[in-house]
Order: structure tokens, then sequence, then C-alpha cells
């Protein structure tokens, strides 16, 4: 077996439990005819009531068999697609969590959210149908086919004809539904990227009074699913009122000949009540072989979207036999840096080199789009450099551990995202093992412990999706202790104090002061920037300058040009409140 269905193969027992419980029922389906045969020509035409009896009782007691034969069958079938669905859903989570972030370009979060429960569900439904009668339906209309071709030969030509056609029929729509599906899917995804998009921005969308734009948006995607579904739909629906008319004429033609037949005594009453019951029998398994292909065609479509996430080629490997990497001194290196996101010709990072001694604090300043959060996200190893090296205490970060190297640094992303969940539990996030002690300490770090002591609940206050119920200070500071609980060698800081007031700002850059690592930090604040040993200006994905304040003062135009604008927009805030006082 290959790919996704290669998970079936630990359920191979009860797969083949069901597909004999289910030859069962076919056998008992295909004699039941013969059975009719015995009880009216050699029973009720000839009047012998106890081959009606004997013949009857063997007709019930085959039923009762066929019927506990269906019931075991469909648990046997639901067992498999049930644990089928929960092995492929567990490894597609498992091979998104080893995604780089490359990868996450690739596939937007609705289609991996998509992939992971409705077409995981299609599959799923699809192998339950193929274990309770997908199989049935095909081996009735061929046995069925056989049979009638042994009752009575002139009679079952006419099945002979019109039974390839109506396979003809089916194989035509199965191949026009199948792609069409792979584009239901798809439109499925852009209905719950919208979705989501909605449900995580609803606040901002209320506030900008964008919910008719949104509701648009909304309708457009959702009549595009529903008008390719109608498509799709169109087709399959056609089929089974084509295949009934096809049938059910053979039949009439098949009675007309049995007429001649049965007055030229060619025919026996009983052969044609027979190759009618098979004729309906398989009129109805052609039918529902409509409805399986319709199944299994959207399932080929789900299996190649599985395949694609459960195939991606991790964008970054590692060597897999690296030994574990203790950073000690914290000394980060570029070396001649430039970066391009993957797939991406434009140069985010050109050619940076520098150093950064241990225990250093280095502040980055720079123009929005400058490139300050992807020189950050070189060190932790989110993305690899396109040219060049990052080095810590001398390694490339290349030869290192990605799990090794990660779990030494902390990083507090520009946007603090927090999970729902306690207020203990998010910081505990940073470190599983965590006491009580080192996350009130690490809150006391970010300066949000006291906030905390205030809320009804502390530690155990419940935080909503995101943080909902948090300021954005208060969620930048417990993001903060997230990272400081980790007591990282190296710490990353990308914009993780705009929120906050100056007076909590500074106590927490002074508690920085005498942290014992390696401190990296974005800001726009030349007030935060003094609080760092060096200064690095970053523009166009270059450093232009770097060294202390005083240094930067005296060599960078841009520096004093920024120090300048500040001042004065300290200046002009000053004389509002000093004017708002006179004014009282
Ligand atoms: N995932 C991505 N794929 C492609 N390009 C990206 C990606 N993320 C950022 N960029 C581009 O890289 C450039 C630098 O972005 P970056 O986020 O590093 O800037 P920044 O200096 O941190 O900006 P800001 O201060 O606004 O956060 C920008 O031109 C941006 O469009």
């Amino acid at each position: 077996m290959k790919g996704v269905l290669s998970y079936l193969k630990p359920y191979r027992k009860y797969m083949i439990f069901a597909w004999v419980l289910m030859l069962m029922e076919l056998a008992v389906d295909l004699l039941h005819p013969l059975f009719m045969v015995k009880i009216i020509d050699e029973g009720i035409v000839k009047g012998d009531l106890s081959i009606v009896y004997r013949w009857g009782a063997l007709m019930l007691l085959t039923s009762i068999i066929a019927f506990a034969a269906g019931i075991t069958n469909s648990f046997a079938a639901s067992h498999v697609g049930q644990n089928f669905g929960y092995d492929v859903r567990k490894a597609l989570f498992k091979k998104i969590q080893t995604f780089s972030f490359a990868d996450f370009n690739r596939f937007s979060s609705s289609t991996l959210i998509t992939r992971l429960t409705n077409d995981v569900t299609q599959i799923q439904m699809t192998i339950f149908l193929f274990l309770r009668i997908a199989l049935k339906a095909p081996l009735l209309v061929i046995f069925g086919t056989l049979m009638v071709f042994l009752i009575n030969f002139r009679l079952a030509l006419v099945l002979g004809v019109t039974i390839p056609l109506s396979i003809a029929f089916l194989v035509w729509m199965y191949k026009k539904s199948s792609h069409l599906f792979q584009i239901v899917q798809s439109k499925l995804d852009r209905v719950n990227g919208i979705l989501s998009e909605n449900l995580a921005g609803i606040r901002l969308i209320k506030a900008f009074l964008r919910s008719h734009f949104e509701g648009s948006r909304f309708k457009k995607a959702s009549h595009a699913l529903m008008k390719k579904t109608i498509e799709v739909s169109t087709i399959v629906e056609l089929v089974s009122p084509i295949l009934h008319f096809v049938m059910n004429s053979s039949i009439l033609v098949i009675l007309w000949f049995a007429n001649k037949e049965i007055l030229s005594n060619q025919a026996e009453i009983g052969e044609v009540v027979a190759i009618v019951n098979y004729a309906m029998r398989i009129t109805m398994s052609l039918s529902m072989a409509t409805f399986i292909l319709m199944f299994v065609s959207r399932a080929h479509a789900s299996t190649e979207r599985i395949q694609d996430v459960l195939e991606t080629s991790v964008q970054m490997e590692e060597d897999k036999e690296v030994a574990p990497f203790q950073i000690q001194d914290g000394h980060i290196c570029f070396k001649n840096v430039s970066f391009r996101y993957p797939g991406d010709s434009v140069t985010v990072l050109d050619d940076l080199s520098f150093t950064v001694e241990p225990n250093e604090t280095i502040a980055i300043l720079g123009a929005t789009g400058a490139g300050k959060s992807s020189l950050f996200q070189l060190i932790p190893r989110l993305y690899d450099v396109s040219e060049g090296a990052v080095h810590i205490d001398g390694i490339d970060v290349r030869e290192m551990k990605q799990e090794h190297l990660r779990n030494q640094i902390g990083l507090v992303p520009q946007d603090a995202l927090l999970f729902s969940g306690t207020i203990k539990e998010n910081i505990q996030w940073g470190k599983e093992d965590a006491t009580m002690d080192e996350i009130i300490n690490a809150a006391k770090h970010a300066q949000i412990h006291e906030t905390i002591m205030k809320f009804p609940h502390s530690y155990r206050t419940v935080i909503g999706q995101k943080g909902v119920n948090l300021s954005g200070g208060q969620k930048q500071r417990i993001s903060l202790a997230r990272a400081f609980i980790r007591q990282p060698k190296i710490l990353l800081l990308d914009d993780s104090t705009s929120a906050l007031d100056m007076k909590t700002e500074e106590k927490l850059l002074e508690g920085l002061r005498s942290y014992k690592g390696t401190k990296l930090l974005i800001t726009q604040k030349i007030s935060t920037a003094l609080k760092a040993d060096r200064i690095f200006i970053l523009e166009d994905g270059k450093i232009v300058a770097m060294g202390t304040h005083g240094k930067l003062l005296r060599i960078s135009d841009l520096y004093r040009k920024i120090v300048q604008s500040q001042n004065m927009r300290k200046g002009a805030f000053q004389y509002v409140k000093t004017s708002s006082a006179n004014e009282n």
C-alpha cells in the first residue's frame, strides 16, 4: 500500500473480516432469486406446498444470517475508518510541527485545517463505504450478470449490452467529477480562510465598521464554493436517473422477449422472475456505484491533498547525529550574511557582518521593513541564511540540532501571542517543568507580577483566546515572562516593550542590565536604545552604523536625525503638558 492508504496496514485483519462478512451478504443476495425460481417453478406452479415451505424457510434463515453479517460488517468498517482517521490526523499534525517557516508560506493555516478535518473525513467515509458496500456493488453486477447468463442465455444478452453501456457512463462521470472535486476542496479552503481571518479579527472589523465588506467577501467565496459544488453534483445526480432509465428499459425488453419464450415453452415463469429480480438488483448496485464513485472521486482529491502535506520535504534539514550543544557564552557572529525569503528574489538582508559579545546588550534601530525581525529569525534558525553564516559560540547554527538551539534562545516576537489557558500555564509554556517560584520570578523580571496579583484569581486567571481579556502591555509582559523563565543565554526582544508605559519599561530594562546573557532588542525608541551597550542602525537590509550613543551621534547623520525627531516629539509632548498645566 502506498502513501495515505498505508495507514490502513494495522487494520488489515479487520478489513479482511469486514470483506468476508460482506461476501456472505453478497452470496445471500445472489442466492435469493435462485430460491425464488424453485419456489415458483417447482412449488407454486406444480402446487407442491412443501417445496414452498422448505425454500421459504431457507430464504428466511439466510436473510437472518445476512442481517447479522451486515451489522457486524458495519462495526468492523466503522472501527477501521475511525482508527485510520485518527492515525492520519496524528501523522499530519506531527508533520506540520516539523514544518519550517518557509513551509508555512506554502500552506496557509486554513488549508491545513481543511486538510486535517474535512479531507480526512472524506477518506474516512469512503473507507467505511468501501468495506460496507463498495465492493459488494461491482461484485453483484458481475456475479448477477453471470447468474442471468446461466439461467437463460438468450434473455441475458439484453443485459450484456446495457450493463457495459452503464459502466462506461459511470467511468466518464468519475473522470469528470474527480477534477472538479479538487476545485471544490480548494474553494472550501478559501471559505475556511476568510472565516478564520474574520473570527480572529472580529474586534478590528467591528471597530473599522468593515462587517459589510467582510460579509460580501465571505459571500463571494461561499458562492464560488456553492457554484462548483452544484456543477459537480449535477453531473453526479444526472447519472442515477439515466442508469435507471437504461436498466428499466432493458427489463421491459427482457419481459417482451420472455413473454414469447414462455408461450413457446422455451422459458419457465420462475426463470423470468429470477432474471427480472437480478436485473433490479444490478440496477440498484449500479446506482449505488454512482454514489460510491462520487465519494471515491472526492476522497481521491482529498488523498492527494493530504499526501501533499505528508510528503513535503521539510526545507530545513538537520543532521540527526549531532551531539547536544550547550550555549556557554552567548557570543553571536554574523559573517557576510545575506538573506532572501524562500521563493522570493528580494534581498532582505545584505552582506551583514557583526559580532555581539557575551552578556552585551544591543539595540537594533531601523525604519519599518528594514529587516530587523528577519535578522532575529536567523539566530534561532527559523530560516536559513541565503549566503554567509551565523555562528553562536563559534559554531555555525546549521551544525546544531534545532531543538538544542531553540531551547536555549528566548525569542519574544513582535505580536505577543498567548494561548487560551491560565496566566500560570502561559508562562509555564516556556518551561514545562517550571516551579511556581520560577514562574513568579520570571513574572517579576517582566514587571507583571504585581499586576497579576491584583487579578481576582491571580496566576489562575484564565486568558481568553489570544489574550483578549488583557491589555497590550499585559500581554507583552506575560510573553516576556514566558521567555525569561527559560533563563536563556540569548534573549531576542522584538519590539516587545512598545506597549509599556515609560516607568514600567524603564524598570524592565533596568532589570535586564543584570540579566546574565546576551540581549538583542529591536526598538523604535531612542529612550530604549539608550539602555543598550551598543546600537546598530539597520537601513534597507544593511547595517549602516553601529556603536555607542555618543559614537553614533558623532558619526551617523541618520542617527542624529532619529534622535532629533524623537526629541522634538518629546518637546512637543512636554509643551502640550506644560501648556495644559498652565491653563489649569
Ligand atoms: N514571510 C515573508 N516572506 C516574504 N517576505 C517577507 C516575509 N516577512 C517579511 N518579509 C519582507 O522582508 C522585509 C523585512 O521585513 P522585517 O519584518 O524583517 O522588517 P522589520 O524591520 O522588522 O519591520 P517592522 O519594524 O515593521 O517590523 C520586508 O520588505 C517584508 O516585506
